[in-house]
């Protein structure tokens, strides 16, 4: 696959803080890319300036190779945390609107279909749902038919339901080889949506790969999880284990090896939990916080 975009040592800097810092990747054409950091990472600083609305304090932003022009906002779709709809209008008045700022644009029945508008194209743009809301944003980002669209924080604030349906329409529109470049707080939606992601923290970015590589790289095994009242036992037994909220964990390639260890030393069992290390534990690992607070 080709690369669409190619970002190289681009950097933002303000009067106080390096907001990003001379960060480099490129994004494949049809891939779903993902920017995960905590706040004031440098996600959307990053995002913006490979929208093209915030221009770099230094490094260059490379679409289809050649540097970005004023002809790119024909190619592009985005997706604002907070664009402005105006008051009074339909779903569909607000499409057809928004349709002139386009030399081209799909029909409103494509875009009514693909993001899933059937039941309120004549309703009031006021008396949107959360989700309906993000969904007739992400038609906008859609009108020009664009070959990368850019999504910051599309789900932040929807209800678990939302968020889903949210993930299929992009999913479905990844399967038109378009590119999604998306910024998240949520490591579920990266798992579920992103083919490669670069984890960021103070403007620099710590890690880049798939998901799954990233969790095989960093994990071997599985995490057994138990009440945090059992963590004086495990540490008079010297076992390695990490503090996560009210739970310690212990990282084990051998679950049996490890249940046996914990009932010879006589650790109640009570409320344990196993499962897989995610991306949320591979952040904590790698940055000692967690992404969110
Ligand atoms: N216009 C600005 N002037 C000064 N500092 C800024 C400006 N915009 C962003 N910053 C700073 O740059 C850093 C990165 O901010 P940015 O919004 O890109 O982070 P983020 O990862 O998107 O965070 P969040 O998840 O909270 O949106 C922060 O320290 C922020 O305060």
């Amino acid at each position: 696959m080709a690369d669409i975009l190619q970002i190289k040592n681009l950097s933002k800097r303000y009067a106080k803080t390096v907001a990003v810092d001379d960060i480099s990747f490129n994004v494949k054409q049809g891939q779903c890319f993902g920017l995960l950091g905590p706040n004031g990472a440098g996600k959307t600083t990053t995002i913006e300036m490979m929208e093209g609305i915030l221009p770099p304090s230094s490094g260059e932003i490379l679409f289809e190779g050649k540097p970005i022009d004023k002809n790119y906002y024909q190619r592009v779709g985005i997706q604002f945390q907070h664009t402005a709809i105006q008051d009074f209008l339909t779903v569909k008045e607000t499409l057809s609107m928004f349709a002139n700022f386009y030399k081209q644009s799909l029909s409103s029945a494509q875009l009514i279909e693909m993001c899933a508008l059937q039941e309120i194209v004549d309703r009031d743009t006021r008396k949107l749902s959360g989700g309906q809301r993000q969904r007739l944003l992400l038609a906008l980002a859609m009108l020009n038919d664009p070959k990368i669209i850019f999504l910051d924080e599309p789900t932040t604030g929807l209800d678990p339901q939302s968020r889903r349906n949210f993930w299929q329409l992009i999913d479905n529109i990844k399967r038109q080889n378009k590119t999604v470049l998306l910024t998240t707080h949520y490591m579920d939606e990266a798992e579920s949506l992103c083919d490669e992601i670069v984890i960021m923290d103070t403007g620099k970015i710590i890690q880049r790969g798939t998901p799954n590589t990233l969790l095989k790289d960093h994990f071997d095994g599985v995490l057994v999880t138990l009440p945090i009242s059992i963590e004086p036992k495990l540490k008079s037994m010297q076992l390695d284990y990490l503090r996560n909220n009210q739970v310690v964990e212990i990282m084990s390639a051998n679950v049996d090896q490890t249940i046996r260890t914990l009932l010879e030393n006589e650790v109640p069992l009570e409320g344990m939990q196993v499962r897989s290390p995610n991306l949320e534990d591979l952040f904590i690992k790698l940055t000692g916080h967690q992404l969110r607070g």
